[in-house]
């Protein structure tokens, strides 16, 4: 079948957009999901998403990750809005639903804003914490970023989660109000140049264990700049919004 897509990309972690209100693509295809994310023989990225109508909130949003397994992904959800905006299903606002449940977003000045879930699943170990913020995540603290062995070290902590496993982000704070994130992502099997629902989770662990009072983070990642905030309550994070830009890269075709 031919397949049109829209290419798009939030600080680096790319995707296959589809729209799918036809229900045609080939869900159970875990193949085809696969190939359309292989950056040789494929077109190329992080994961797929499908927009499809919802009767309950202007669309739903369906994401799986390059070998086909489904969860939620934060700056997949804030190019699923700038998507459905270009294909005029919503304007500046949106209330939209996903795997982990509903979301509310808008789009200011080109910067997108995703109402995350509420976060009340914070486990602190004695070097980490790990949390959910509409996927697991693995935190901890590094020193430096630079040259950081982030596939080596994030795949065997991957790994080290029993089934699904989990995400795995190393943090280096740079100020109370910041803190640079690189990520290896369950499901690509390699770092990704940012992850929504992991700097989400470091904004929030970071405020845990009290390395910041601060309720408004900003996320400095290898594809650009991301904002996190939050209202905290008896250790309940609600009111958590991710936010950063999402472009348009390329509209094609595809025989699948
Ligand atoms: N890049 C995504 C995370 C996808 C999570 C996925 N790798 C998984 O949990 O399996 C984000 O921006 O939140």
């Amino acid at each position: 079948m031919n397949l049109t897509f829209f290419k798009y990309q939030g600080t680096g972690n790319d995707f296959v957009m589809i729209d799918n209100r036809t229900k045609t693509f080939p869900k159970q295809n875990t193949d085809i999901i696969s190939h359309l994310c292989n950056r040789n023989f494929g077109i190329g990225a992080d994961g797929v998403i499908l927009i499809e109508e919802d009767e309950n909130s202007d669309f739903r949003m369906i994401y799986y990750n390059a070998d086909g397994s489904e969860t939620f992904c934060g700056n997949g959800g804030r190019c699923a809005v700038a998507f459905a905006k270009q294909l005029h299903i919503i304007d500046n606002k949106t209330n939209f639903v996903a795997v982990d449940g509903p979301h509310f977003a808008e789009i200011k000045n080109d910067i997108i804003s995703i109402k995350m879930i509420d976060v009340d699943t914070i486990e602190v170990k004695k070097d980490s914490v790990f949390t959910y913020t509409g996927t697991q995540h693995h935190v901890e603290l590094v020193d430096s970023l630079d040259n950081y062995p982030v596939f080596e070290n994030g795949k065997k902590i991957r790994y080290s989660y029993n089934d699904p496993g989990s995400n795995v982000n190393f943090a280096e704070m740079i100020d109370d109000a910041t803190f640079r994130v690189r990520t290896y992502e369950k499901g690509v099997e390699n770092e990704t140049l940012a992850c929504g629902t992991g700097v989400t989770a470091v904004a929030i662990s970071m405020h845990k264990i009290k390395k910041t009072n601060k309720t408004q983070i900003n996320l400095p990642v290898e594809g650009g700049n991301l904002k996190v905030s939050f209202k905290e309550n008896n250790g309940v994070y609600t009111d958590v919004y991710l936010k950063g830009p999402a472009t348009f890269v390329f509209k094609g075709e595809i025989e699948v």
